[in-house]
């Protein structure tokens, strides 16, 4: 389809008692196009997120998914094309890790068959490289193993926009990269709360900057990752680099100051 999957005009959240904690987003995101959203601590990012998957009833504005308001679908027609993996998901510690992500194709159980079924499940886990830990309970596994598990269980739902909230966290440099890298490969729409700003530019297609509960610039990454930018609403400075070994790349640098007393 050539129109955006996920459409948001308007969305603004404001809980009954209190200020508005999210005013006037509109987003558009095609298929294949990896938006992060990036802001400092409690800029909005999360209650937008929810929000954009349905978690969330907006106070005012839309959402809608391939042209079909989000709120006149059906749970079970959302659950088949939106996998959402969220910051505060608390998987049954007593689920083996084969069972935890086959709760992925709940969604899709009436229409294929047993056989295919626990195909698309093994391959998510062979994806994820969980296949040697399939038994193992979800209880028994790292903050990492977990959240790879928890990314299993959205592959395996093969939804057309996947939307992920910090998921980078309890993991190791290289296996931030790698997790994202994986997550671009898929190839489908993503949506992604980031606060690993080295891994934005590389990642995502389209950013989403929040501050203070507005839609403070989006655009690709060059456009909104600018010095002036980052250093208003991060306080920070971002520093590019030529790389001293290779010549079409260039390095970027956020210069986050601790400074000690001596
Ligand atoms: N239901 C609610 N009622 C009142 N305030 C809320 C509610 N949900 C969130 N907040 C507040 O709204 C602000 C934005 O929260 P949100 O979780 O969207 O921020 P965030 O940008 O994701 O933050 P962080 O980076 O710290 O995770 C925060 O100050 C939070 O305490």
């Amino acid at each position: 389809m050539n129109g955006p999957v996920l459409q948001a005009r308007g969305l603004c959240y404001r809980p009954e008692t209190g200020v508005s904690l999210v005013e006037e987003v509109g987003i558009d995101l095609a298929a294949g196009e990896r938006l992060a959203i990036i802001g400092p601590n409690g800029a909005g990012k999360t209650t937008l997120l929810r929000m954009l998957c349905g978690m969330l009833r907006p106070s005012r504005g839309t959402v809608s998914l391939e042209g079909q308001r989000l709120d006149r679908l059906s749970m079970a027609e959302r659950a088949r094309r939106i996998a959402v993996v969220g910051q505060s998901d608390q998987p049954d510690p007593r689920l083996s890790v084969l069972d935890y992500v086959g709760l992925g194709r709940i969604p899709h159980a009436s229409l294929h068959g047993q056989a295919d079924e626990r195909d698309i499940v093994v391959d998510a886990l062979g994806q994820t490289g969980l296949l040697p830990l399939q038994a193992r309970a979800m209880g028994s596994l790292s903050g990492g193993e977990r959240q790879r598990a928890q990314l299993a269980r959205a592959i395996a739902q093969r939804p057309t926009v996947l939307f992920l909230d910090e998921p980078t966290n309890h993991l190791d440099p290289r296996a931030r990269g790698e997790l994202l890298e994986f997550v671009a490969r898929l190839g489908i729409a993503v949506v992604t709360v980031l606060h690993d700003l080295p891994l934005v530019a590389p990642f995502a297609t389209h950013v989403a900057v929040m501050d203070k509960a507005r839609l403070r610039a989006l655009g690709s990454p060059v456009e909104t990752l600018t010095p002036a930018l980052v250093r208003e609403v991060f306080s920070i400075d971002v520093l590019r680099f030529p790389h001293p070994e290779e010549r079409d790349r260039e390095l970027t640098v956020f210069d986050v100051p601790i400074r000690l007393s001596r």
